[in-house]
């Protein structure tokens, strides 16, 4: 099993080009679902996660096409052949579970095995059943698979999200493009891949209005077509990036990166004494101050602070001046990583969904232990700013988010090797 190997060392400089976003491609390959003509995605990342999708689409029947090194992913749904979404491929991934909503509003029936929890939490997937039930859909729950069935097609309805939950409302705004007359969706998730999402729906042809706002309506049409789309930047490996030189000192341009999409982790930033400006080619980052200052930090669904920032974040609060808050009020075991970045000397207490963090002079390398995808970047972070060596293992989570993370920190100065071992 491959691990990273980081040296800490001193201030970086130069750039580093931000990817497509992940959570945004995977929401639009399954839109290709929708409709028996090509959908063209520019600018996908290079990740795991994205062929496991493909994996995935495959096997329902789709034609999938990586090209120019996989930032092209080209899409045809001519036939759906298979209707079964099985478990050994959504046990991988549950972003798995938004082939349910388009399979369903084109074929009129579907069965997907449930994904299961996470290390994260158990994000169970009631709210995207709610939704599809709301628009006219048959449920059954039966060995571990959603039974779904809608004989005349889906139906145009209200949903009302008891949480805003970004899959969800990805999952109903798909379905919702070809359900007969008009779909609400009122709480709504406003996170920019909906956004995105709701784009490329409408170059397919849909109507849809409202995204980026908590009320989308959906005019259901009776066909999409085809579209070429570019997939939105990947807000979160843009924000991940941002911190290293708020850890290493130094200065670093994040090519592709915009305010709009991390404006709450900004400010938070700018708390914490680090400065963001912008440039012809994206955002620059370094610090202000000499001292990294300790802020409080509350994850919440955007434009609030996103909790797949928090690791990263907790990653540079560890040597700040005082005692920082961090609340997760996404995930309920959304603090693994703390325990790893204690052995590198952090101050960490976890209290529920509350970790106090007292920053410490300076973290000491150790080897230490990925546990899910934000986790791994956190330690490598922390990593690059440590005295000695730290060595991150089970990268396999890292590779699910993260392309080409050795080649882009080592071409901004940092001290960084992946080791493979057989
Ligand atoms: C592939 C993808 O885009 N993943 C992102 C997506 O995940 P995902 O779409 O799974 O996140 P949600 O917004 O749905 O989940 C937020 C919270 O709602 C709960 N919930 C969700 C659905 C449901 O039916 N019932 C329910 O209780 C979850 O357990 C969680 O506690 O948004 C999260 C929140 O920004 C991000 O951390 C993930 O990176
Ligand atoms: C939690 C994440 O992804 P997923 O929803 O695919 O598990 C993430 O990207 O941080």
């Amino acid at each position: 099993m491959d691990s990273i190997l980081v040296r800490g060392g001193g201030p970086l400089a130069g750039q580093i080009p931000i990817a497509g976003a992940k959570n945004a491609c995977l929401t639009l390959m399954p839109a290709t679902l929708l409709s028996e003509e090509p959908l063209t995605l520019i600018n996908a990342p290079r990740l795991s996660d994205i062929r496991t999708m493909t994996q995935l689409l495959q096997s329902l029947g789709a034609e999938v096409t990586s090209l120019q090194d996989g930032q092209v992913i080209a899409l045809s749904s001519h036939d759906i052949s298979n209707h079964t979404a099985h478990y050994d491929i959504v046990r991988k991934m549950r972003a798995s579970i938004l082939v349910l909503g388009p399979m369903l509003a084109r074929e009129g029936h579907a069965v997907v095995s449930l994904p299961g929890g996470c290390a994260i939490g158990a994000r169970p997937v009631d709210l995207h059943l709610k939704a599809l039930e709301a628009m006219g859909a048959e449920l059954e729950l039966k060995d571990g698979y959603v039974h779904a069935k809608a004989p005349g097609g889906l139906k145009g309805g209200n949903v009302d999200f008891d949480f805003a939950s970004v899959g969800a409302t990805e999952n109903a705004l798909m379905a919702a493009t070809l359900a007969k007359g008009t779909t609400v969706l009122n709480n709504a998730a406003r996170e920019p891949e909906i956004v995105d999402l709701a784009q490329c729906l409408r170059a397919m042809g849909a109507h849809i209005e409202g995204e980026g706002t908590s009320v989308i309506t959906v005019e259901g049409v009776d066909r999409l077509g085809g579209a070429t789309h570019t997939v939105v930047t990947d807000r979160i490996e843009l924000g991940t990036y941002m911190l290293a030189p708020a850890i290493c000192g130094g200065e670093v341009e994040l090519l592709g990166g915009q305010m709009t999409l991390v404006e709450a982790f900004c400010e938070k930033l700018d708390a914490a004494g680090v400065d963001v400006s912008e440039t012809a080619g994206g955002l620059s980052v370094k610090r202000r101050t000499a001292d990294i200052r300790a802020i409080n930090v509350t994850t919440e669904p955007f434009p609030g602070f996103p909790t797949d920032l928090q690791a990263q974040m907790m990653a540079l609060l560890c040597t700040a001046q005082g005692t920082s808050v961090l609340e997760e009020k996404i995930f309920e075991n959304r603090f693994m990583h703390a325990p790893e970045l204690m052995r590198m000397g952090a101050d960490i207490d976890v209290q529920g969904g509350t970790a106090t963090v007292t920053g410490v002079p300076k973290l000491k390398g150790a080897p230490v232990m990925a546990t899910d995808l934000r986790a791994s970047v956190s330690l490598i972070l922390a990593g690059l700013a440590a005295e000695g060596e730290t060595r991150v293992g089970r990268v396999y989570h890292l590779d699910r988010g993260y392309e080409h993370v050795v080649a882009k920190l080592s071409g901004v100065g940092a001290d960084i090797e992946r080791i493979s071992e057989s």
